[in-house]
């Protein structure tokens, strides 16, 4: 008779941030509902070890993911845990995402220490961001906000705030309220004028293309939000076709209607000057080839150029 797939320990790879650890327990939790016991394995990647640099200055592919595959491929680990947004959007072909957990609210915030804290579109602070979407997203709708950098984890940030490095501090409200720093929150962007990054609030799982089937299979059932995976189909779907990791000024979010899927997105210049974004809405079995169509729609419309000049200005 076959073993009992329960019976098996889950090594859980994660990173070792207070964030990471807390998603790596949230899956652990669902994993033992279902049966299986679990453990995790704590593996440093470049993106927590390169603190001097801006993500799009490492290098955009699997900063933070990279060191976790190894892991996966070695089989020190069954699964790794990752934010969905950190994901490269074509990853190895050894391996795969088998589930998308429930995705959090899904869009940015401003921290402050300062309750009074007021962002107006004439505001001048000085804000700490290291995403280059939402720099650009800054200048389109703040222009006069200057940004400094802000890398680090979420405690690293929270520390350059209170030295004053800047008056506030933006994120993704995913991380903020799983660290539960919610009242510090001081502003909540309307997330379809500050559309998220693909794949924001959400926790992909990772595993080997080989893993056995009823192990995949029991992952699959445990871990996964079949609303969310259809969403983060769309999403990757449209940041693949745009040939954006994380370093590109890129945006999209899906959403569920009453009958399908509606996606948004698109990309926004550097400098916050050109600002291309499209809905799309179709039936959920069509979301991926629906995020690739928004993303072709974007490149025509001169996303492509968009994309031309950045790679440019870095020399790439
Ligand atoms: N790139 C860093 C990162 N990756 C995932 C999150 C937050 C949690 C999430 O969006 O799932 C963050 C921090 C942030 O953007 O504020």
């Amino acid at each position: 008779m076959a073993e009992n797939i329960t019976d098996r320990t889950i090594r859980i790879g994660t990173r070792g941030s207070k964030l990471a650890l807390w998603q790596a327990e949230a899956a652990a939790e669902k994993l033992q509902a279902a049966g299986f016991k679990t453990e995790l394995v704590i593996i440093s990647t470049k993106g927590d070890q390169v603190l001097d640099k801006s993500l799009d200055k490492i290098g955009s592919k699997g900063v933070f993911t990279e060191e976790l595959e190894v892991a996966l491929r070695e089989g020190q680990v069954e699964i790794a845990v990752h934010s969905a947004k950190d994901v490269q959007s074509t990853i190895p072909a050894d391996l795969e995402l088998v589930a998308f957990m429930e995705r959090e609210q899904v869009n940015d915030v401003i921290l402050s220490f300062d309750p009074d804290f007021k962002l107006e579109r004439e505001s001048n602070a000085v804000i700490g961001t290291s995403s280059t979407r939402r720099k650009a997203l800054l200048k389109k709708y703040y222009p006069n906000i200057s940004t400094a950098e802000s890398r680090g984890n979420l405690q690293t940030r929270l520390r350059k705030l209170e030295e004053k490095q800047f008056d506030a501090l933006m994120l993704a409200y995913a991380g903020v309220s799983r660290m539960g720093y919610d009242h510090l929150i001081v502003h909540t962007f309307p997330e379809y004028e500050f559309i998220p990054a693909a794949g924001q609030g959400s926790v992909a799982i990772e595993c080997a293309r080989n893993l056995e089937p009823e192990l995949k299979k029991g992952l699959k059932q445990a871990l996964n939000h079949t609303q969310t995976h259809v969403c983060l189909l769309a999403e990757r779907a449209f940041l693949r076709t745009m040939e954006g990791g994380c370093s590109i000024p890129s945006f999209a979010l899906a959403t569920l209607t009453g009958e399908g899927v509606s996606i948004t997105g698109g990309i926004v210049s550097l400098d916050g000057k050109i600002l291309l974004q499209e809905t799309l809405e179709g039936p959920t079995v069509a979301a991926e080839e629906m995020g690739e169509e928004l993303a072709n729609i974007i490149l025509g419309q001169g996303g492509d150029e968009i994309l031309r000049s950045i790679r440019a200005e870095r020399g790439e």
